[in-house]
């Protein structure tokens, strides 16, 4: 190859170098103030170059992290998506407490119909009308039927009216009109508040008359905008949203309490084996010690005029989810501050996982990307059935879940956390004396003890990981009640600092 020097012919020759050469006839003062210009662009071309540099630099520094939230309904998904947003965006998650008002309104209102159902029903059965309502309280094979119920439960049972009306208002509030199924109300006979409250499992049981009835919401933010009532901000001290439905309850309050601590009442709920306190608003609350925190029984805090929901409350409420939903948001602070998460959130029950073909290869193009999945499995079900099917045993299908979710080859590579969740009930259940071995035969002879069913649980659901994987993978275990922010925190910032690493280590970055 020959060098052709470069004459001044041919720089005259390229248009370029030609258009860019000073004129010939510049003056001093031209040259300066053309030198002053270049300087000016030079300096603009720099910046512009730095910033391109900082931004690829961020945007390969830029973490995505994508975690899934898999289990049964009301095996705590959406509580722990929503304790994920009040650890890591508290300013949103406070934003977005006044919001849910609406649905803790609701969660109370029909913890309060599950009892008037319930009374009704007892009074339908009642073949002796002309019988004292109750010979003995605490006799438990005094028949049913031989209950009517006293005056003044006829009484408080017309008074609470009014909360039909509420119950009606808050749906319409929160759920579309389109949405049939949610919108059905389940009077005389059913013995669910929004479906879950705890069912005993009994497979003999005859099928009393049921109604799913549970108000749900679609993905979207839809749902928080009617419940705001207008479309701006909701405000943040509840004083400026005092609606119908509050004061509706404040009206009835003590008739409420009335209700909740009267003593026949409780009876005939616990021979029904209704256990509100395993329903919303429940959570760490002590079965045998009722009086600790809970909606119903803080009733005057949660009825007032200027009631704004406290983190707990927020935690602690109950709406069911129907479809599959990404919440995606920043980290507001800390070291991670400005990773982005995308947590994906699906509806748990049988219905769900067949409409949206949860586990099925279909399914998994939609998820593969995940870094991560965690799995709820609520052992304090072993004495209960799915709300969707009665003949089945929550802790069975938790189990089946669990294992078909180890199997899965397309998953094989993905790590899995398993939260065995509601360890609060199951403690509260222990301990009022409901015998584990009765249903988990396998038990054996162990102490009822809920530390010990909890490392029975850990060691069983464990051995399925091993034995299920396609490829050997590490498993991650926790007992956990996510609606407990005080532990619950330090077990989110470890599956988050796990999930990171591992992301890390599979981009090379480690
Ligand atoms: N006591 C107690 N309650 C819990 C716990 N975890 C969740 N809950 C409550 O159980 C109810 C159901 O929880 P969700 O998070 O809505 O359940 P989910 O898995 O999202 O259910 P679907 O949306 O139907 O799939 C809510 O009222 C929660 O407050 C827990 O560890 N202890
Ligand atoms: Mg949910």
């Amino acid at each position: 190859m020959t060098s052709v020097p470069v004459t001044r012919d041919r720089v005259d020759r390229d248009p370029l170098s030609a258009a860019l050469r000073p004129p010939i006839d510049e003056t001093d003062e031209e040259k300066a103030s053309r030198l002053a210009e270049e300087d000016a662009a030079k300096r603009v071309s720099h910046a512009i170059d730095e910033a391109i540099r900082i931004e690829k630099q961020q945007r390969k520094k830029h973490k995505l992290v994508r975690l899934l939230l898999l289990g049964q309904s009301e095996s705590g998904k959406s509580t722990t998506l929503r304790q994920f947003q009040r650890l890591y965006t508290p300013n949103a998650f406070r934003e977005e407490r006044i919001l849910w008002r609406a649905v803790i309104q609701l969660n109370i209102v029909r913890s309060i119909h599950t009892i008037l159902d319930t009374l009704t029903d007892i009074r339908r059965r009642d073949v002796y009308p002309s019988s004292p309502y109750t010979s003995d309280p605490d006799s438990d094979s005094e028949s049913e039927n031989h209950v009517q119920l006293p005056p003044h439960l006829e009484d408080l049972r017309r008074r609470l009216y009014p909360l039909r009306h509420v119950e009606s208002l808050l749906i319409s509030k929160l759920v579309p009109p389109n949405e049939h199924e949610a919108t059905t109300l389940g009077y005389g006979g059913s013995n669910s508040v929004n479906g879950n409250v705890g069912h005993s499992w009994n497979a003999h049981q005859p099928a009393r008359p049921f109604q799913n009835n549970e108000v749900f919401v679609r993905p979207g933010a839809a749902w928080k905008r009617r419940s705001s009532g207008r479309p701006q901000s909701a405000g943040t001290t509840g004083q400026e949203t005092i609606d119908e439905s509050q004061a509706v309850l404040h009206h009835c309050r003590s008739d409420i309490v009335a209700l909740w601590n009267d003593p026949v009442v409780r009876q005939i709920l616990r021979r029904r084996k209704v256990r509100l306190e395993e329903g919303p608003g429940f959570a760490g609350c002590d079965a045998r010690r009722l009086n600790r925190s809970s909606y119903l029984n803080d009733l005057d805090r949660v009825t007032s005029i200027q009631y704004f929901p406290s983190d707990d409350d927020v935690l602690r409420a109950r709406l069911k989810t129907v479809g599959v939903s990404e919440y995606s948001f920043h980290m507001e602070a800390g070291d991670e501050r400005g990773t982005e998460w995308r947590i994906i959130d699906v509806g748990g029950s049988r219905s769900q996982r067949r409409e949206f073909s949860w586990l099925p290869s279909t399914w998994v193009p939609f998820f593969d990307d995940v870094n991560a999945i965690i799995f709820l499995a609520p052992i304090c079900g072993f004495d209960q059935v799915l709300a969707e099917d009665r003949s089945v045993n929550r802790l069975e299908d938790s189990v089946l879940l669990w294992k078909e979710v180890c199997s899965n080859k397309l998953l094989a590579k993905v790590d899995i956390v398993l939260f065995l969740n509601k360890c609060d009930i199951l403690e509260a259940k222990l301990k009022s004396g409901v015998r584990l071995q009765k249903y988990v035969r396998s038990f054996g002879e162990r102490p009822n003890d809920p530390e010990v069913a909890q490392k029975y649980f850990r060691s069983k659901f464990s051995a399925i990981h091993r034995e299920h994987s396609p490829i050997p993978r590490k498993f991650y275990g926790f007992c956990t009640s996510v609606t407990d922010t005080t532990t619950t925190g330090g077990i989110i910032a470890a599956v988050k600092d796990m999930v990171l690493r591992e992301h890390l280590r599979a981009s090379k970055l480690l």
